[in-house]
């Protein structure tokens, strides 16, 4: 038996939670000790590594999540908002680090997941990536340094499958750049035009999101002034760097005290 932190994977047979556990296993610094799916899903009860078409990983896939976490020293979650806000609860009650990937999380989860970190270490993003965060910092001091001559608009692209938007990276980045400019991004929110919808307000920050095919993930945050424009932009190419993140998280969670942190923390960029 080695002593490394055991890792759970929520949401198994997911495109990241396929993702992670390729990651997990493959790792020097973590073991994976369980996969967590929701109940009639076909893997329930089959070795996760026949499951996903290779060999056996001596790993069940299982729905009793509060019996996977009780081995683990943390659970990494890319589900669903309603799944993670459970988990949060059962992760705590096992004393186990949740790093949430989830998105599309409103206020009622977000409360939810605030209450368990009283209790657990919860390391929450929008997107675990080193790029996205850099550019999240590089955002807030563009906004910082530019003033609403500059109108600002999130622009993400991301496969068909998703069911939120804008992404929780689009949200970041247009938190960062209301920081940069002082101001509340609940006030200056412009998502979802469609009709006529009158000319653009001074100061909004504007939100567009593509579905298209396999696209992993892309994001600009433009600065429109007149005569110049300045694009920031992060192209995702591989749900690795997702993955990479979260498994970094979950083992810098290891050893701190409660409360709910974000990967600036992880990646010592706050
Ligand atoms: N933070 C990041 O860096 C980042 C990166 C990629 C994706 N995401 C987010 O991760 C989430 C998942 O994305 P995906 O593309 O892997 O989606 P997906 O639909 O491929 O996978 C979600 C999985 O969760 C499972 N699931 C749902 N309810 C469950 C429950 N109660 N118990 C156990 N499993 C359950 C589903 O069966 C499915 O396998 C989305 O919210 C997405 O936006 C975040
Ligand atoms: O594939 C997804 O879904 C992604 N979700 C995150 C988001 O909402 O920003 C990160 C990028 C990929």
């Amino acid at each position: 038996m080695s002593d490394l932190p055991g890792i759970v994977i929520t949401g198994a047979s997911g495109r990241m939670g396929q993702m992670l556990i390729r990651t997990v296993v493959e790792s020097k610094g973590a073991k994976l000790v369980g996969a967590v799916e929701r109940t009639g899903h076909d893997w329930i009860g089959q070795d996760l590594g026949v499951a996903m078409g290779g060999t056996a990983l001596g790993v069940a896939v299982t729905d009793d999540p509060l019996d996977a976490f009780a081995k683990a020293q943390a659970v990494i979650d890319f589900t669903t908002p309603d799944a993670t806000v459970e988990f949060a609860a059962l992760a705590a009650q096992a004393r186990a680090v949740h790093v949430i990937g989830t998105t599309g999380l409103e206020e009622t989860h977000l409360e939810k997941i605030r209450l368990a970190a009283r209790h657990a270490i919860v390391v929450r993003a929008g997107n675990m990536s080193l790029g996205v965060n850099l550019l999240v910092q590089l955002t807030k001091k563009v906004a910082a340094a530019l003033d609403e001559d500059f109108d600002i608009e999130v622009i993400e692209a991301h496969h068909h499958h998703k069911v939120d938007a804008p992404s929780g990276t689009a949200l970041m980045l247009g938190e960062a750049a209301a920081e940069g400019r002082g101001v509340h991004l609940a006030d200056v929110s412009d998502s979802g035009r469609d009709g006529i919808t009158g000319a653009r307000k001074r100061g909004d920050i504007g939100f567009s999101a593509i579905r298209g095919g396999d696209i992993v993930g892309e994001h600009d945050v433009m600065f429109a002034g007149q005569g110049e424009r300045i694009v920031l932009r992060h192209m995702a190419t591989d749900r690795g760097i997702f993955a990479r993140g979260a498994l970094k998280a979950a083992l810098w969670g290891q050893g701190h005290k409660p409360g709910e942190y974000d990967m600036m923390d992880v990646l010592g960029l706050s």
